[in-house]
């Protein structure tokens, strides 16, 4: 059996919207705690919980947009200069450079102090599509078997998916029963084929009202019956007033700060 895991949004909003902060997930489990993508409002949401850099093992980012990657200099400067760590970063394949070249680069490297790449303020691990990698080190289950040790830590891997086009972005899955979708535009096949894989739960953003890259409220409707009861809706923002439960139509909408189990 995987670990069952524990996950809480960072916040519920999208890029622009204030009130509800970035959509970047914390997620708990055999006590050690992961960002699903780091935003740079999300410091500041781990700060209004009472948490901070010294209680995050690693980060997994899913595309370079600033409400999801923007609070990575925060990390990188603070574990150079105030936590003398270097926090583990699981980055899909197809980012590497990217990351560096394109988001970090400037505000980062520094001649001085030969902080010259990525690696030199993170822990890198690089992922494949669809190649498994667990969140939780081997060494924490130093007790459990081998064999039984792969099952009993937290696996993830990535899917790519589409947001933005031409930008690469992907959602995640984790202990192959839980699909978190970071931002996409509307896929209701692959919801379906991964329903029929085992994903029992879909964490999946939304927008109400027409966005170009996100997956509208309204689309999310005309999805079979069987997956809307396992939707749990993200990266609303917030939600209109009048919003009834019969207009969810089986969905159900996280919460800020609300912790989960799965
Ligand atoms: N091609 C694009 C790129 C971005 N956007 C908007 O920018 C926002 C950034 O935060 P978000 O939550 O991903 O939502 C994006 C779009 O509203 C957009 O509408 N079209």
């Amino acid at each position: 059996m995987n670990q069952p895991f524990h996950i809480m949004m960072l916040g519920v909003g999208n890029g622009f919207i204030k009130s509800t902060y970035h959509n970047n997930a914390l997620i708990e489990t055999q006590g050690k705690r992961y960002l699903v993508d780091c935003g740079s409002l999300a410091w500041q949401s781990l700060h209004d919980i009472g948490l901070g850099f010294d209680d995050i093992e690693g980060i997994f980012i899913t595309h370079l947009h600033y409400d999801h990657c923007g609070g990575l200099d925060e990390a990188a400067l603070y574990g150079a200069y105030a936590a003398n760590r270097r926090m583990k970063l699981w980055i899909p394949e197809p980012l590497k450079g990217l990351l560096w070249e394109h988001c970090l680069r400037g505000t980062l490297e520094n001649v001085v102090d030969h902080k010259l790449a990525l690696e030199d303020y993170f822990d890198v691990q690089w992922v494949e599509e669809g190649e498994s990698f667990s969140f939780v080190p081997q060494s924490v289950n130093a007790a459990v078997p081998a064999i039984e040790a792969s099952c009993s830590s937290l696996s993830a891997h990535w899917i790519q998916t589409l947001h933005v086009p031409s930008k690469f972005s992907c959602s995640l899955v984790l202990n192959n029963r839980f699909f978190y979708s970071a931002d996409m535009q509307p896929d209701k096949e692959l919801l379906v084929e991964l329903s029929r894989q085992g994903v029992e739960v879909f964490y999946h953003e939304t927008c109400f009202g027409h966005n170009a890259v996100h997956s509208a409220f309204e689309e999310l409707c005309q999805y079979p019956e069987e997956i809307r009861r396992c939707m749990y809706l993200m990266h609303y923002g917030e939600a209109p007033r009048d919003l009834t439960e019969s207009d969810l139509q089986g969905m159900k909408l996280l919460r800020q700060h609300e912790w989960l189990t799965w």
